[in-house]
């Protein structure tokens, strides 16, 4: 019969620590669960030893999708030995960089299983448009490419710096990252799209968390169905005149509003100093670089 850990059908038996009492990973300053069952991503709610064996089983590969067009491309070293130091430690991971100017990609030393994939691109006049578009492109390799190559993808800026752990934790279905403005907010607060005449309309009575542009992913499905959506209402508005007020991140916040992430991380995952560090902040893993706008932007 087969009855849990007899240790004849499974290959390798489990070492995690049977002893450890599991109530220790709960924290009652935050939320820890959404009313749809996602989890929401804080230290000291996982154990990453658990997470990190079920993954290595499965020798699931990671995908991380980064744009560097014009001059974003100084990012990019930083982006790269950072993530290399941080980003999903001890899995398959492929570094996909979407630029219009490949020469300009560093050669970063990397690790066992870790490759660097530069796919070029075109670029657009506006930093607003090429923003947007990220949705269009991630949809299209998703569809040629990523299907073939990766389980998940994380889909992030690039104008940033991982400085703590972002493992396997944040892998699920389809998940999204709390807002660091928003996170404490009340909805009327949240800076949804209000014109209705625009797709990404949020009415004031519904939405449950402000989700920030920035870092979203899931499965390559989850991904393709998420950013064809975006990229269609973005073409619609787009033929009416009509430009989100927040771009991208308006168009994943309404796509989230009807289809729920299954996993939601904290702000641990995409913070800004500006915002000081509150005692919350057990860890801060994924930080947003100063950038003048000026010097950087439309160049
Ligand atoms: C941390 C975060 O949640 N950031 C979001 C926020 O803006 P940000 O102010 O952080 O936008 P941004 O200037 O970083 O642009 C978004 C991303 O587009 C790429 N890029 C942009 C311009 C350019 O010339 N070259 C280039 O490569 C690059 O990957 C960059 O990180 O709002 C944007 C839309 O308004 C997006 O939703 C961003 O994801
Ligand atoms: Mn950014």
């Amino acid at each position: 019969t087969l009855t849990h850990g007899s240790g004849s059908v499974f290959l390798y038996v489990g070492k995690c620590d049977s002893k450890e009492n599991f109530l220790f990973h709960r924290r009652s300053d935050v939320l820890m669960m959404t009313p749809w069952f996602a989890p929401i991503v804080w230290e000291g709610t996982y154990n990453s030893e658990i997470l990190n064996e079920q993954f290595r089983r499965r020798n699931v590969t990671v995908g991380l999708t980064v744009f560097a067009i014009k001059k974003y491309t100084v990012f990019l070293n930083k982006f790269l030995e950072t993530a290399e130091t941080y980003f999903m430690v001890g899995h398959r991971v492929n570094y996909y960089i979407f630029t219009d100017r490949p020469e300009e990609v560093p050669k970063v030393p990397l690790k066992e299983g870790r490759n660097v994939v530069v796919l070029q691109v075109q670029n657009y006049p506006r930093w607003q448009e090429i923003s947007m578009r990220r949705m269009e492109l991630i949809n299209s390799f998703s569809q040629q490419r990523f299907i073939n190559e990766v389980s998940y993808l994380v889909c992030v800026d690039v104008d940033m710096r991982f400085n703590d752990q972002v493992g396997v934790e944040i892998l699920s279905n389809l998940f999204g990252t709390l807002h660091p403005h928003f996170y404490a907010a009340e909805r009327q607060s949240f800076t949804y799209e209000r014109r209705p005449a625009s797709q990404a309309y949020v009415p004031r009575d519904e939405g449950d968390f402000y989700y920030a542009g920035g870092f979203f992913g899931g499965t390559v499905m989850e991904v393709y169905k998420l950013t064809k959506k975006c990229h269609e209402a973005m073409m619609v508005d787009k033929a009416k005149g009509i430009e989100a007020i927040w771009q991208d991140e308006s168009y994943l916040n309404k796509y989230f509003v009807y289809y729920k992430p299954t996993k939601i991380l904290s702000p641990e995952y995409l913070w800004d100093d500006d915002l000081g560090r509150p005692e919350i902040l057990k860890k801060i893993r994924f930080l947003a670089l100063p950038k003048n706008h000026a010097a950087i932007r439309n160049k």
